[in-house]
């Protein structure tokens, strides 16, 4: 029998495993990361944060000494980049005083990332440039279509701007779809946005490997980003999920990704 300690907590509603793993030695396969992340036959969550030392993560070429978050899905595979479960897990590191201060560089598939605590203890993270692509996709989805944004944000996302009332009706319990299908060969995170006043929009995702979410941080970013590109506007935006509030902040080449994240349980699983 396989035991041993996670702990478990949300940011916006969108809710990690974390385990710890400081010298590397759990083997997580993706049926093992899915058999975890399973809300009946598992503990539940859309994704798993694993703790460990960047030094003993293969091709790891930066310092050896940082943390690195090793992110699943919840249908086990790998991503590049959570900025929810960056934001989760630089929490942990503050609770269990892996860390000195409350600004730290944490080490992740899309490169070092930067984390600061910010007002009323809300933690905020260095996603860095959001890269908009000239060429739109077509998003399908129900039966309707609409042109979206390509976003990098060291993930991949695609952004559709639409109505309140298309936002509120969308079921996203199936992947939607897009074309060309070749846009994005490894797969996307798809955002449904729609602008509430100006500098706050409204989110819905449906994120690659996980689902629909509540909440997904690289996708708030990209929506932030193609709304910023789209009207023109230049300050913070603010972004409602079904999981809470975010903001984005763009600092030079920088987006700050800043919301409430916290850990909220620990126990033991026997597999
Ligand atoms: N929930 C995340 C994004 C997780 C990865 C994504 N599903 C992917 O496969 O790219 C976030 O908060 O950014």
């Amino acid at each position: 029998m396989r035991r041993f300690t996670f702990l478990k907590g949300q940011a916006t509603l969108n809710d990690f495993i974390v385990i710890e793993d400081h010298h590397g030695m759990q083997d997580l396969s993706p049926s093992f990361v899915q058999q975890l992340c399973d809300r009946r036959g598992g503990i539940g969550a859309d994704g798993l944060l694993r703790v460990v030392r960047a030094q003993h993560v293969k091709d790891w070429q930066g310092d050896p000494e940082l943390w690195f978050m090793d992110y699943r899905n919840s249908d086990g595979s790998v991503a590049e980049m959570c900025g929810n479960g960056l934001r989760l897990f630089a929490r942990h590191l503050m609770n269990e005083q892996l860390v000195p201060s409350g600004r730290f560089s944490v080490a992740t598939r899309a490169g070092v990332k930067e984390v600061r605590i910010a007002r009323g203890g809300l933690i905020s993270v260095d996603v860095g440039r959001p890269r908009t692509s000239p060429e739109p996709v077509t998003v399908n989805h129900g039966g309707s279509e609409w042109e979206a944004t390509v976003v990098d944000v060291g993930n991949p996302h695609a952004v559709a701007f639409v109505d309140a009332s298309e936002l509120s009706a969308l079921d996203l319990s199936r992947q939607p779809t897009w074309s060309p299908e070749a846009t994005f060969p490894d797969g996307a995170n798809v955002e449904f946005v729609h602008e509430t006043e100006p500098g706050r929009i409204s989110m819905r995702v449906h994120e690659r490997g996980s689902g629909e979410t509540m909440s997904c941080g690289t996708g708030v970013v990209a929506a932030a980003a193609a709304y910023q590109q789209r009207t023109g506007h230049s300050g913070q935006v603010v972004v409602t999920v079904p999981g809470g509030e975010l903001t984005v902040d763009v600092e030079g080449a920088h987006a700050w990704l800043t919301g409430p994240a916290v850990i909220h349980m620990r126990g033991e699983y026997w597999a």
